[in-house]
């Protein structure tokens, strides 16, 4: 029903303000990371990413993405370490990309962009009974965010692209079973931290944001298939290729970005 936000001219993030006020908030994701900015901070451990009994479900075009979700009933799978306080439980991933050659990453590292950004989306399972009571809370998410920059082939993520045909359209979704999102991490877990949001509507300024340093690498061949995906239902007359659904960077206001060792 109604009008609904995208990435074109009229519904991008620059009108996002209108229906979501907190767009221009205090803790506003994206951002533009600054290394030499970055405080270095030894009471930061290492993360830990326990995901060997994790359980994919399903890969879906939510008509902003596509997204690969899993069974989040029980502390099977989880991040711990690093500034979060407990175990955050995984949720999804999705990614975000630009168009043929034009970067599309949301974070930026020192203004540059990369072609691509893998988002790993888990919850404070702790202190929220649900996932959607702790989207909307100040420590109730921490997303993983990992750059994509183009080279060589990735091993891996034909695993992803392979499937991607059967979620053309807006709506759509398949199984996607025995998928474990550890094959898609660099080798390094050497990451920046900072308060945020979600960088898509609702916006909610309720992520931990830990990019790692490390991007992996991909293929122009396999991100490519990434724009096959489509904005729109099969049912609409509008063809619209899934690309450049990436917000830019948001002012940083009074928040300072801490570096792991
Ligand atoms: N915006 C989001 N994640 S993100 N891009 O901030 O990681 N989400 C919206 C609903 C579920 C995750
Ligand atoms: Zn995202």
């Amino acid at each position: 029903t109604g009008h609904h936000w995208g990435y074109g001219k009229e519904d991008g993030p620059s009108a996002w303000h209108r229906q979501y006020p907190v767009a221009k908030g205090n803790r506003q994701s994206p951002i533009d990371i600054i290394p030499n900015e970055a405080r270095r901070d030894s009471t930061l451990g290492p993360i830990f990413l326990k995901y060997d009994q994790c359980r994919s479900l399903n890969i879906a075009n939510n008509g902003h993405s596509v997204v690969v979700e899993f069974d989040d009933s029980d502390d099977r799978s989880v991040v711990l370490g690093g500034p979060l306080d407990n175990p955050y439980r995984l949720k999804q991933f999705h990614f975000h990309w630009g168009g043929k050659g034009c970067e599309g990453s949301e974070h930026t590292v020192a203004g540059v962009g990369y072609a691509s950004e893998l988002h790993v989306v888990h919850w404070n399972a702790v202190k929220y009974k649900t996932y959607n009571d702790a989207a909307a809370a100040p420590d109730g998410l921490a997303v993983l965010g990992i750059f994509l920059e183009l080279g060589d082939d990735h091993r891996w993520l034909h695993m992803i692209t392979d499937a991607l045909y059967t979620v053309k359209f807006k709506g759509s979704a398949t199984d996607f079973k025995g998928f474990n999102p550890k094959c898609l991490l660099p080798s390094s877990l050497h990451y920046w931290t900072y308060l945020g949001s979600l960088t898509t509507p609702p916006l909610h300024e309720s992520v931990t944001w830990i990019v790692l340093k490390e991007p992996i690498v991909v293929s122009e061949k396999q991100l490519g298939m990434f724009r096959m995906l489509q904005f729109n239902g099969e049912e609409e007359d509008q063809r619209m290729r899934m690309e450049n659904n990436f917000r830019p960077p948001q002012n940083l206001k009074e928040r300072i970005v801490r570096s792991s060792n």
